[in-house]
């Protein structure tokens, strides 16, 4: 290894955004290699609103693999961090810094050891797949600085490793998790099925629920859910496959109708499993269930589905409005019925692209307060408010896939010290 006298240390820094579910995974046929029962879809969102970024650093300085994420150290003894270190390891390429005299050989990657940082710009843990974002944006950043050969759909089967949902986070737009037939789960992988400009139309607004970290996790409710419910088994193997194709379809031909139907199909079904877990998993509560009832209302109302809903394993609601006028509608809406509590600042409550609060002509606190009840409503208990019950909203689109971030200042960790700054 050339240059090692130098102590060099070099570093990649790159993002990758989260994406939410349309057809659901839930359950695996192999726990450690993160398996799932059946394909999944996922819309991926923009990076600049709900995103994972990770630094990774390597020198001869460096005598073990460290990890700090949001700025405290974590263990990185865990498995699922060790499974995707060693895959991303072992496909290693040769690397070569001719001016500053670096050297790295293939076979040498596994005697260097790792500084790594990551940062969310949105809440972890709290059901809004933070760690999809950071595994994919692990994988991604590993494989670039180790200079990997291999395409997304490779690098998925190890992002995968780290939690089954960040396979779907590497690419952009609408991409299927195809669930595979290999006992190693090489053909478990991602593909992208369209790019985000493929039906930019969409517009999607998330109520964040509760931030607080939820009682049971993704990995725990699906391994009690396999267990126990035998709904599940009934929607992977006669249901999930059939409603595949129809989500293929809907969103190749830009089919809002279909599309809002299978996507609250499906979350409904989900959370139906988990309801038919023993003991049941309950992770929507009453603000969840007035949301859905919102959104059902409305789209009766209309005759055509306006918005389509959908809920990860929390109380939080992603929902995915068919374009900029239907989301301006359901944002007054939502700001309506959820109201921020009274010491609240509007900065702080509507978070993300502000073009659709601009649009619905709302600009403070008062153009909340005079919000009227929407037309649909027709008795009085329709009319309640309910300040407080959402935290806050986040307006975002679906977006583009992992990113290299080339300034240095974009950097997590310091080029002298390969400490985060
Ligand atoms: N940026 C990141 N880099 C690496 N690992 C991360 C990152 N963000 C989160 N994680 C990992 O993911 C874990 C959180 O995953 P968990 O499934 O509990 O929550 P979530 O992904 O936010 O919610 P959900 O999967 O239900 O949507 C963290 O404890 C950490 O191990
Ligand atoms: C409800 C879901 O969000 C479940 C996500 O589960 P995770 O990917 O978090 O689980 P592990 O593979 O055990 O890490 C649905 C989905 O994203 O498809």
């Amino acid at each position: 290894m050339a240059g090692e006298m130098n102590k060099w240390i070099l570093m990649v820094t790159t993002r990758a955004p989260t994406n939410i579910a349309v057809i659901k995974y839930w359950g695996k046929r192999d726990e450690k290699l993160i398996l799932p029962i059946n394909d999944s879809i996922s819309v991926t969102l923009d990076l600049n609103h709900l995103s994972a970024t990770t630094t990774v650093a390597v020198s001869p300085s460096f005598e073990e693999d460290r990890m700090w994420l949001n700025g405290k150290e974590i263990p990185l003894s865990g498995g699922r961090y060790q499974n995707c270190l060693r895959e991303i390891r072992s496909r290693a390429g040769d690397f070569k810094d001719e001016k500053r005299g670096i050297h790295i050989k293939k076979e040498d990657w596994c005697k260097l050891h790792f500084h790594i940082a990551s940062y969310n710009n949105f809440p972890t843990a709290a059901g809004l797949a933070s760690s999809a974002a950071g595994f994919a944006c692990l994988v991604f950043s590993l494989a670039k600085l180790m200079n990997v050969n291999d395409d997304l759909s490779q690098l998925s089967a190890i992002a995968r490793q780290g939690s089954g949902s960040a396979c779907r986070s590497l690419y952009g737009g609408f991409v299927k998790w195809a669930m595979g037939n290999d006992l190693n789960g090489s053909d478990s992988v991602a593909i992208q099925l369209a790019r985000e400009t493929h039906w930019s139309d969409l517009v999607i607004i998330i109520a964040v629920v509760s931030s607080r970290q939820k009682e049971t996790s993704s990995t725990t409710g699906m391994r009690e859910s396999v267990e126990t419910s035998t709904l599940l088994q009934h929607r992977a193997q006669v249901l999930v496959p059939g409603r595949i194709l129809q989500m293929e379809d809907a969103i190749r031909n830009r089919d809002f109708s279909s599309f809002a139907r299978l996507t609250c199909v499906d979350s409904n079904q989900f959370h139906a499993i988990c309801l038919d877990t023993n003991p049941p998993i309950f992770y929507m509560n009453d603000t969840s269930h007035k949301l859905i009832n919102l959104v059902e209302r409305w789209n009766r109302h209309e005759g055509t589905p306006q918005v389509a809903y959908t809920f990860d394993a929390g109380p939080n609601a992603v929902m995915i409005a068919k374009d900029q006028k239907a989301a301006t509608h359901l944002l007054q809406r939502l700001l309506f019925y959820f109201p921020p509590p009274p010491e609240n600042e509007m900065s702080s409550y509507v978070l993300g692209d502000k073009t659709i609060l601009q649009e619905a002509g709302i600009q403070s606190l008062n153009d909340i307060k005079a919000l009227r009840p929407p037309p649909e409503v027709n008795n009085e208990a329709s009319t309640r408010r309910y300040p407080g019950d959402v935290s806050y909203f986040i307006c975002t689109r679906p977006g583009k896939g992992a990113l290299v971030l080339e300034e240095e200042d974009e950097a997590l960790i310091d080029t002298q010290t390969g400490l985060p700054k």
